[in-house]
């Protein structure tokens, strides 16, 4: 029996509509929903990507402190192999030095024997999961998508009917990870950073400690420190692609809570709300 192709089983999803430039609709894939030009990759990893035991898979919704995890990964995992003025995170956008699993796999270009595909839950490999209030998640989103719209001479939908669009479409959450919480992380971003570094197998030395390695990492990694590197004020994410987007867009402002600066005290209710509903049973509070 032919097997159906990626773009098949999409055109069959449930799909709502969404609020970027490039795709209108959101396709609904497994309780998820994607913009279709994310989805073939997707459907590619979740079929075929084989992991290791090495591997170390950062996972994020959109606008959760992705940026920010992957650099801290990425400098605690390399902390040995560059020097303060050699790490590649200081000239290359922090997305730039990790690979993107569905890109990667989407590109055949992984090493990995397809024939076999594990679950990632499965496997031995470590998972890091970040998650953000969603009202700054939103707000930060809703920004990115004005940004880059900007940046091309169009117009965002109004706030309110943005997040209408939000509200309506879920997330849905993994198990059997190390689960961090952006606003716990920030109130102690030391801490944070040896529990990564001791969960994904590259605790810090005592030496290392006293020496301050672990405050280096912080200070590479910080917004400050990232949004304003040459590479991030002017360089792109995905140059020549359709997708290419300028690496300044994902520097906003890098607080908590600038949700009051845009949501009324209803909206914000609402989004706790629907949060609530989904961490119901989860274990999990806002
Ligand atoms: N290094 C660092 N430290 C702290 N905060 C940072 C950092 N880099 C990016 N940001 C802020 O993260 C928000 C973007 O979220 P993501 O990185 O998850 O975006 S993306 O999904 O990867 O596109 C977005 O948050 P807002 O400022 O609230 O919009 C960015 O400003």
């Amino acid at each position: 029996m032919k097997m159906a192709s990626f773009k098949e089983i999409i055109s069959t999803l449930p799909r709502r509509k969404g609020w970027n430039d490039s795709d209108n609709d959101l396709f609904l894939y497994r309780s998820f929903y994607y913009y279709s030009f994310f989805i073939e990759g997707v459907m590619s990893a979740q079929q075929n990507f084989q992991s290791q035991p090495s591997d170390i898979i950062i996972c994020s919704a959109s606008k959760t402190r992705t940026t920010w995890l992957k650099s801290l990964t990425f400098a605690i995992v390399t902390r040995t192999t560059f020097d303060d003025s050699t790490n590649p995170l200081l000239t290359n956008l922090s997305h730039d030095c990790v690979p993107l699993l569905e890109v990667d796999l989407a590109q055949s270009s992984t090493n990995r024997d397809p024939k076999n595909p594990l679950s990632i839950i499965d496997s031995s490999g470590k998972i890091v999961y970040i998650c953000r209030d969603p009202k700054d998640s939103f707000v930060s989103l809703y920004h990115f998508i004005a940004r880059r719209l900007a940046s091309k001479d169009m117009k965002p939908l109004a706030l309110e009917e943005a997040f209408e669009l939000y509200c309506g479409a879920s997330l849905d959450r993994p198990d059997k990870i190390l689960f961090l919480k952006y606003e716990e992380m920030i109130e102690d971003t030391i801490l944070y950073i040896k529990k990564i570094a001791d969960f994904i197998g590259y605790p810090f030395s005592f030496e290392e400690i006293e020496k301050g390695s672990v405050e280096k990492i912080v200070n590479m990694c910080s917004f400050e420190n990232l949004s304003n590197l040459e590479v991030n004020k002017s360089g792109k994410h995905r140059e020549g692609t359709p997708g290419a987007i300028e690496n300044k867009i994902f520097f906003r402002k890098g607080k908590v809570g600038d949700w009051e600066n845009y949501l009324t005290p209803e909206m914000a209710a609402r989004l706790d709300s629907i949060t609530l509903q989904k961490l119901n049973g989860s274990g999990l509070t806002l």
